[in-house]
């Protein structure tokens, strides 16, 4: 079945089963947030999301699908092109922007991140092949909170985007990039990111992925890549959360609540690992995402 199919399978699936028990409001405190429209019980799918842009982690680009980033199961799938995909829907998706970016080297940038541990270029270098290929228009992520940012990374960032741009006029792509692709566009991509991304682990789902998932986690890799999507950005954090979003055999995410909630309540999801101490969860919360977490589990100090 092709991709499109599916999604207006499922856009008609999720049309029959009526609206979705959730809206987009604002906070008094944290900007925007999700609320249950309705009683939601306990373990319910609020809905499903598919990413808006996503990659595979760098040492996994051949072990996961370079479009869904589902994990490769033995020998099967195609492997030509330097790329794994899973199906021929997976490779029909992704057409139009793997054509563009397999014809570029990509070496500078892989040395310029692996020394600094970036993973966020990766998936604006993506994004850029997809606004070449028309597959998304360029300010596709202008509606998500951005980043605030330090003068000291603002100067990074330019720097990359210079590299990223002398990349695609070395491989041609002048004219292509002359309608979006500035150092402000690079910026404001990155900014996005750097707030909405998601880092994805897949649940495992048979013993061979639980094989693959425990050697994986030993190698620093449980995580399959990254990805943005739309409606899961609008969830504000709360290291006690109601919610959860759970990724089972790819990059598209589901989100669950974790208890019974009430309507009208926000519902919130946990942005870190919520098992790390109080101050530890404030100063990570503080430096990657602007914000001094005030939710009961914090002000209690636990
Ligand atoms: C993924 S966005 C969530 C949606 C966002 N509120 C919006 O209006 O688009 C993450 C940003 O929301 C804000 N935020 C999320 N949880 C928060 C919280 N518990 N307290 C204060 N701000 C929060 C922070 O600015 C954070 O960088």
């Amino acid at each position: 079945m092709s991709l499109l199919l599916r999604r207006l399978l499922n856009t008609a699936a999720a049309a029959a089963r009526g609206p979705l028990p959730i809206r987009v409001a604002l906070t008094d405190t944290a900007g925007r947030g999700v609320f249950a429209t309705r009683p939601i019980a306990a373990g319910e799918v609020l809905h499903s999301a598919q990413p808006l842009v996503s990659h595979p982690s760098r040492s996994l680009l051949h072990e996961v699908c370079y479009s869904c980033l589902r994990r490769k199961a033995g020998k099967g799938g195609d492997s030509s092109g330097g790329c794994y995909f899973c199906s021929d829907a997976c490779r029909q998706h992704a057409q139009g922007f793997h054509g563009i970016e397999k014809n570029v080297d990509w070496s500078l940038l892989d040395d310029h991140c692996s020394s600094r541990g970036l993973k966020y270029p990766y998936m604006v270098k993506r994004l850029a092949c997809m606004v070449i290929s028309g597959a998304v228009a360029a300010d596709c992520l202008d509606i998500l909170q951005p980043a605030h940012l330090h003068q000291s990374i603002i100067t990074e960032m330019e720097e990359e985007f210079e590299l990223l741009d002398s990349t695609f006029r070395k491989a041609g792509f002048k004219e292509e990039l002359a309608t979006f692709f500035t150092k402000q566009w690079y910026i404001n991509v990155l900014a996005r990111i750097r707030v909405n991304a998601f880092r994805i682990e897949l649940v495992a789902s048979s013993y061979e992925d639980l094989l693959s998932s425990a050697i994986a986690s030993v190698a620093c890799d449980a995580s399959v890549g990254n990805a943005v999507y739309m409606l899961p950005s609008f969830y504000n954090h709360d290291c006690d959360p109601n919610t959860h979003i759970v990724w089972l055999e790819n990059a598209d995410a589901k989100l669950k609540t974790l208890r019974d909630i009430d309507e009208g309540e926000e519902l919130c999801i946990c942005y870190i690992d919520a098992s790390m101490d109080v101050n530890a969860r404030q100063k990570i919360l503080a430096e990657g995402f602007g914000f001094q977490c005030r939710c009961l589990r914090c002000l209690s100090g636990d």
